[in-house]
């Protein structure tokens, strides 16, 4: 990738331009505010003036209500071979694309899993993705062009490439991104009107758990109305658990003996599960990353190719943790490493066979 055009240059689309250029990429800078674009060419993000002709890749950094517009005017504008999205949720707006004409070939919805409580292009750094999951959502009518443009921007991003399908990935955030960020908003609330003698003794805990309270809410208020249905689902089910601890709680009240050990059983219940999910944070309390299985597959240098096999992997229900091209000099194939939860590997081979699909074996 030589050129590309990033449209939105606030926290993500800044840090992403940081990356890129900081890699030698061309980078130019479009925001509908253009003080904004102005800030993030100051930073050394790229320049701030309008491409002369066709980039390689259109990075799509807007508010999630804001992404299919700006992605089909981009579009219609021809300016770029590929068209990527940053945006929190996939599925509808998959929906809102398709109802306003995209081009399903040019189009790459991905989001990266990282971010910050704060926004703008000051809040930008370059290194805001090293070592984070970055999600693409390729389709079986996405280039394989564009597919490798998408790779190419995690690489430089040193991201992890993750392979899903939009609908997984939003039932996926809703409980590892969006509940959390409504729990946070929901204990900082709590403080709005709290006694001062009580705030001043705020420590690291409630540090710790409202930081993205502080996020920006008009996003937050896009994302959510983006994907209702699976944060309520999680949402039920926390709200069974918290009311079993208020009855643990009151029970703990009860003179009654048997009451009382029922209530500290539940209670201990509820902080053991804790400590388990806990522990599965990647990346949490120093345990090593995740080692990925891998399963490396014969393509002909053929478009949608990629897509297909991501395609197939899907339909078996296997995630894509990461991905690797190795391409054969002088010929018209190459090998894709396909990383995959250990366990999965087996199943995504015998899978990928049956497809017809020639394997390596390693
Ligand atoms: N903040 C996070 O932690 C995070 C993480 C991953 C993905 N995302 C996604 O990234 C996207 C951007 O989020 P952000 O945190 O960088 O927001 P931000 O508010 O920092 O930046 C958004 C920028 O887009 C500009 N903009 C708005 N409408 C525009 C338009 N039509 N054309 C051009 N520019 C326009 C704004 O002026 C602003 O500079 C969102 O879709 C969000 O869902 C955010
Ligand atoms: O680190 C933070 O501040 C974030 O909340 C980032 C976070 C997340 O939930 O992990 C928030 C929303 C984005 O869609 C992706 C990343």
């Amino acid at each position: 990738m030589r050129t590309a055009l990033v449209i939105g240059t606030g926290l993500i689309g800044t840090s992403a331009a940081l990356a890129l250029a900081a890699r030698g990429v061309r980078v130019h800078l479009r925001d509908h505010d253009p003080e904004r674009a102005r800030t993030a060419a100051a930073l050394g993000a790229g320049t701030d003036r309008d491409p002369e002709g066709r980039v390689d890749l259109a990075l799509v950094a807007v508010p999630p209500a804001r992404v299919a517009e700006a992605v089909l005017e981009a579009q219609r504008q021809d300016v770029a071979r590929g068209y990527l999205d940053v945006g929190s949720v996939k599925g509808s707006l998959r929906g809102d694309l398709r109802a306003g004409g995209c081009d399903p070939a040019s189009y790459l919805g991905t989001h990266p899993m990282a971010g910050s409580e704060k926004s703008g292009p000051l809040a930008a750094t370059a290194d805001l993705f090293e070592g984070r999951p970055w999600v693409l959502t390729p389709t079986t009518e996405t280039d394989t062009e564009v597919l490798n443009l998408a790779l190419e921007l995690v690489a430089l991003c040193r991201a992890v490439p993750v392979v899903m399908d939009a609908d997984a990935h939003d039932r996926a955030v809703a409980l590892v991104s969006h509940t959390p960020q409504l729990l946070s908003s929901m204990v900082a609330a709590r403080l709005e009107k709290a006694d001062e003698t009580a705030v001043r003794l705020c420590g690291q805990g409630i540090r710790d758990v409202t930081r993205i309270a502080a996020s920006d809410s008009a996003m937050w208020l896009d994302i959510l109305a983006a994907n209702p249905g699976p944060v309520a689902d999680v949402l039920e089910e926390l709200a069974a658990d918290l009311e079993g601890t208020v009855q643990a709680l009151r029970g703990l009240q009860s003179a009654d003996e048997e009451k009382h050990g029922n209530s500290s059983l539940a209670l201990a219940n509820v902080l053991t599960r804790g400590r388990e999910g806990s522990a599965r944070v990647p990346g949490k309390h120093g345990q090593a990353p995740a080692t990925y299985e891998t399963v490396a597959v014969l393509i002909s240098d053929r478009p949608g190719e990629l897509a297909r096999i991501f395609a197939d992997a899907g339909a078996v229900g296997v995630n894509i943790e990461d991905v690797r091209i190795e391409h054969a000099t002088g010929q018209q194939a190459g090998h894709v490493q396909l990383m995959v939860e250990s366990g999965a590997a087996q199943s995504l081979a015998t899978a990928l066979r049956e497809r017809g699909w020639a394997l390596r074996t390693q």
